[in-house]
């Protein structure tokens, strides 16, 4: 009988035939799936994606899984995937599963990761099931790579190396500038300007892994080889490899490639076998013409879960931080983004959703296919009233979050202070700077008018609102520390 995952990849093979390059890029290749019983589950990121996947593509879906199958799956559905994103962070554990698994010998030599690019692939061969089963392993090499982009076919098998994350397609803003010409740069063969090992961090869905797999895009040009591991396929690898006494001839094949990337390294922590064995590879990968990239949600020094080792050696090179994009930032991802999918997105629209998805560019684009699947399910035309009500959960969600009183408590917290000091007449520094914060984040985030503020604050005047917000503008423009206080409040009360 066959698996789900290769079930999985021969449907959308064949979808990706029967539709336009954008629909299938925009709606068909975010979907997963999986199994239970005689069931098919298909999981898409939200709600308009599975009204729009009802609506338009599970009848096609249906008639694909009932051939592939030879009938053993009854029935198709579409879920909301609740745990796309979630980490699965407990791998060691879970190796255990993996060896298991690894009876399956296609598995077996998935675990080494150039096996799965394999230059003359068929649709529907062990390669199809290998790239679903270890999607975020992947190794290059120039003969690899020239078989890979000869053949259209195989452009699935790569697909885990997003095509569409490339430095054409970031867009780039004060925020996120320095990772990305760090990025830039040591791309370039023979660069004299590269920092290793680079180590980018930030928060989720900022462009961290978009960056990452644009330099190895630009290795794939330039046949250069590279190994990419999120951090939970490295340790998945590196226990199977351990456990079947084959772990030199996984560290030969890794070392053998110039460029070695690995995703979420703060995932290996606490994993102290599989963390020792890379500390063994990162010397071979920082000197030399090689290179090393890390990505994590943060600051090395903010490790503490790994040892002073790990922290000093992570920060050797260049270490950036991504932030959330400013608001001209996020408009011109959301237009280049539209204009990606052959979609007009209107100034005033484009403002609107950045103007209320602010930390995290995954969460804008989700807000900007809920646009499109919208126009698409009602045949409306996008106009600022259409994105509105495309878009009121969100907005109502984030006014709810990001309300005075939450503002204030967070702030209050924030500095070591109460909310009745906030609230109240003390005019020290310690106390009057926070509240002036509060003030302007007050006015940042809800939208609200100055004499509104001032009367949830105690009963004040406009006029001081107006200063906290001039005075915090100042503070900011002047003290890079304080601008980055300023900013992760921001965040906080945003991801809230
Ligand atoms: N500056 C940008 N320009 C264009 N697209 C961006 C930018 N930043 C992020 N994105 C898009 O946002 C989405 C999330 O980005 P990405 O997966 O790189 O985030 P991440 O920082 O690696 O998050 P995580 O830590 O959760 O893996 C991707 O679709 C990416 O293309």
């Amino acid at each position: 009988m066959i698996d789900t995952a290769t079930l999985w990849d021969k449907c959308l093979e064949d979808l990706r035939y029967s539709v336009k390059d954008n629909v299938f890029t925009m709606w068909l290749r975010p979907l997963s799936a999986h199994q239970e019983a005689q069931t098919l589950i298909v999981r898409a990121p939200n709600d308009y994606f599975v009204s729009y996947i009802k609506k338009n593509h599970l009848n096609d879906i249906e008639q694909l899984v009932a051939k592939h199958s030879q009938g053993s799956i009854e029935e198709v559905v579409v879920h909301v995937d609740n745990a796309s994103h979630s980490a699965h962070l407990d791998l060691e554990i879970d190796a255990k599963n993996v060896i298991d698994q690894a009876s399956n010998s296609l598995f077996c030599e998935s675990l080494f990761p150039e096996d799965s690019i394999n230059p003359s692939p068929t649709p529907g061969s062990q390669r199809s099931q290998i790239s679903s089963t270890i999607a975020n392993s992947i190794s290059v090499d120039s003969e690899a790579q020239k078989a890979a982009f000869a053949d259209a076919a195989d452009a699935r098998s790569l697909s885990y190396l997003n095509p569409d994350f490339t430095f054409e397609t970031f867009v780039t803003g004060k925020s996120n500038n320095l990772a990305y010409k760090a990025c830039y740069e040591l791309s370039k063969p023979q660069s004299k300007n590269r920092h290793n090992p680079l180590f980018i961090y930030g928060p989720s869905g900022l462009g961290k892994t978009h960056l990452m797999h644009s330099v190895a895009s630009r290795y794939l040009k330039n046949n250069r080889s590279f190994y990419y591991f999120t951090s939970e396929k490295f340790i998945n690898q590196l226990v199977y490899s351990l456990r079947n006494n084959k772990i030199e001839d996984f560290k030969k094949k890794i070392k053998k490639v110039d460029l070695l990337i690995v995703d979420d390294i703060h995932v290996l922590a606490g994993k102290t076998k599989s963390s020792n064995e890379f500390l063994t590879l990162f010397a071979d990968f920082t000197s030399g013409d090689k290179q090393l990239i890390l990505a994590s949600d943060r600051h090395p020094s903010q490790m503490t879960e790994f040892d002073e080792r790990f922290r000093s050696r992570f920060s050797w090179g260049l270490t950036v931080a991504v932030e959330p994009p400013e608001i001209d930032t996020r408009v011109q991802i959301l237009q280049k983004k539209a204009a990606w999918f052959g979609m007009t997105l209107p100034k005033d629209c484009a403002l609107f959703i950045a103007q209320n998805v602010v930390s995290n560019v995954r969460r804008l684009e989700g807000a900007l296919n809920q646009v499109f699947a919208n126009a698409n399910l009602t045949g409306a035309p996008i106009t600022l009233e259409m994105v509105q009500y495309a878009l009121k959960d969100i907005v109502a969600m984030r006014v709810q979050a990001v309300n005075m009183d939450n503002i204030r408590k967070i702030v209050a917290e924030y500095y070591d202070v109460s909310v009745k000091d906030i609230m109240g007449r003390k005019r020290t520094r310690s106390i009057a700077r926070p509240r002036q914060i509060a003030m302007a984040l007050s006015r940042e985030l809800t939208g609200d008018s100055f004499p509104n503020i001032g009367q949830s604050f105690g009963g004040r005047d406009h006029t001081t609102v107006m200063h906290a917000c001039d005075k915090v503008a100042q503070l900011r423009a002047a003290d890079p520390a304080f601008d980055k206080d300023y900013k992760s409040l921001s965040m906080m009360l945003q991801a809230a």
